[in-house]
């Protein structure tokens, strides 16, 4: 599995809206200004939202699984996802497509709980790489299907809008494991993905 780490602590609201102005202050702001009083109280909001995969085992959405007899592939693609760069906390946002081959008994997810998978790993300061083979691990230790495949696009805004300033690529990464490494299965999941574009 994949290394993750979960929070250290829980999350400290007041301790956020301290920094955010600190913050504001170090830029050359004024903090009491109209537009800026708030922003402090705003952002502890937002990053309460935005660092929610800190505070959960991402896998345990898994646990809603159930028999069904299904044994081939299932794959939901396009699932929007906005996760942080650990290296600059900036923005990185794109989709993500995960598919998986059921093990032998049928044993599924539901559909929703693969995108709330997502989800629990993209909201914490990540790297693509890492987001990505953790969702796939995560499938593999809970589902323990035939196969599993992740793909995630992303543009990363520490590229876009500072730095080498290229907006507009996109980061691919992939995550095979099992069955699905082998090439017709894969081509058969990559020919999905790309459909339709
Ligand atoms: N592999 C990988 N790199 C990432 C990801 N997000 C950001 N980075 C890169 O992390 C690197 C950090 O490089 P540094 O040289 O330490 O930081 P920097 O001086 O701000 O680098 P520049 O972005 O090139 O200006 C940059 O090349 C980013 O593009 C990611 O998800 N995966
Ligand atoms: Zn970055």
């Amino acid at each position: 599995m994949s290394e993750q780490l979960g929070a250290k602590r829980a999350y400290d609201a007041a301790g956020v809206e301290r920094a955010i102005r600190d913050l504001l202050i170090a830029v050359g702001e004024d903090p009491e200004r109209d537009g800026l009083r708030d922003t402090p109280k705003r952002m502890a909001c937002a990053y309460a939202e935005m660092f929610a995969g800190l505070h959960e085992n991402p896998s345990d959405h898994l646990d809603a699984a159930f028999d069904i007899g299904h044994e081939e592939m299932i794959l939901v693609k396009d699932i929007p996802m906005y996760s942080m760069c650990e290296h600059h906390l900036l923005p990185f946002h794109g989709v993500a497509h995960v598919g998986y081959i059921p093990n032998a008994s049928g044993h599924v997810t539901g559909l929703s709980k693969l995108a709330r998978l997502v989800e629990g790993h993209a909201r914490r300061p990540q790297v693509q790489e890492r987001l990505t083979s953790l969702v796939a691990d995560s499938l593999v230790e809970r589902l323990q299907p035939r196969g599993v495949i992740v793909v995630v696009e992303a543009e990363h805004l520490c590229m876009s809008m500072r730095g080498v300033r290229k907006p507009g690529s996109r980061t691919i990464t992939s995550a095979v494991r099992g069955q699905m490494r082998s090439a017709a299965t894969r081509a058969e999941a990559m020919s999905l993905i790309m459909s339709g574009r």
